[in-house]
């Protein structure tokens, strides 16, 4: 896609449309074929009609934007987009291992080392997006996707923003919300720290920390950090260290990325074969 991905005048032409791989609220996604050079892409479609009901538009174009500029083996490609009269066409990378969900829902729970080795990977893909000043605010195993050989890959900025000045406005999904997003208050880039608490404890025991039956119960969870750890010989003291380093209230003192990564519960069994800080200028980047 190299050459192709700056191409300015794609259409559906260009593409063999396969299977239907998922679907959102405002589309689908395909796989899908470049015709000339044969390279596999995800072709996310979503209906004008829909984006234009749901006043989407801001946006949509701002996750364009955003995912376009974002260049990192952690984060899923942007190649392009093209649009005709009904719908607009996002060229996705396609992620060949599938959704990171499917693997944890099949398994119930991930091993340590699994479990090290994706929140490793999510906090340099984190790191990278907030050294471009973007914070995700949806991180969740439905928007974390596998390539062919198990690296996981953020997919899906659909509610990111990219921050200039400091503090946010609220938005985001229930079971992954820091409390300052629940209570509406203006967040930072502390709040993605905040989901790698949550996305671990999900990640080692199957279910978020903060479940309950109803969206009340859960805010009121998340703002008491109401966190227990069900007793189980697979989950280590060191992991349930890390996690509650990070579930802290005051987003301040949530361990920073930097000693995510130097974490001993992390260095010990985080796979590197599996971890790409960033590209390093040899990887062809298409
Ligand atoms: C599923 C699946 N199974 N296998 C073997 C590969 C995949 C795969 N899926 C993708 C997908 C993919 C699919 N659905 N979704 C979820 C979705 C759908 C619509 C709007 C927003 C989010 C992402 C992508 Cl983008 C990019 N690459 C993908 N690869």
């Amino acid at each position: 896609m190299a050459s192709e991905s700056v191409k300015r005048d794609w259409s559906i032409k260009d593409f063999e449309v396969g299977r239907p791989l998922g679907k959102g609220k405002f589309g689908r996604v395909y796989v899908a074929r470049e015709t000339k050079t044969k390279y596999i892409v995800a072709l996310k479609v979503i209906f004008k009609e829909q984006i234009e009901k749901y006043k989407l538009q801001h946006q949509l174009k701002r996750e364009m934007a955003i995912q376009t500029s974002l260049l990192h083996p952690h984060v899923l490609r942007l190649y392009g987009w093209f649009h005709d009269a009904e719908r607009i066409f996002l060229i996705l990378e396609y992620a060949h291992g599938g959704e990171l969900y499917g693997e944890l829902q099949r398994s119930g729970h991930f091993s340590e080392q699994k479990a090290a080795t994706y929140i490793a990977s999510l906090t340099h893909a984190l790191a990278y997006c907030h050294e471009k000043h973007v914070i995700h605010r949806d991180i969740k195993p439905e928007n974390l996707l596998l390539d062919h050989e198990g690296r996981l890959k953020i997919a899906d900025f659909g509610w990111s923003v990219q921050s200039t000045n400091k503090r946010r406005t609220m938005c985001g999904t229930l079971d992954y919300l820091a409390p300052e997003m629940v209570e509406n208050r203006p967040h930072d880039y502390a709040v993605d720290n905040w989901t790698l608490g949550v996305l671990c404890y999900e990640f080692l025991y199957g279910s978020p920390p903060f479940e309950a039956d109803g969206q009340a119960d859960t805010f009121r969870r998340i703002m008491k950090v109401d966190l227990a750890f069900p007793s189980t010989p697979h989950v280590s003291s060191e992991a349930k260290d890390l996690i509650t380093l990070l579930l802290v209230k005051d987003s301040a003192k949530r361990l920073s990325r930097e000693k995510i990564l130097e974490y001993p519960w992390i260095v010990l069994n985080a796979d590197p074969n599996l971890i790409c800080p960033k590209y390093d200028s040899s990887q062809i980047i298409c």
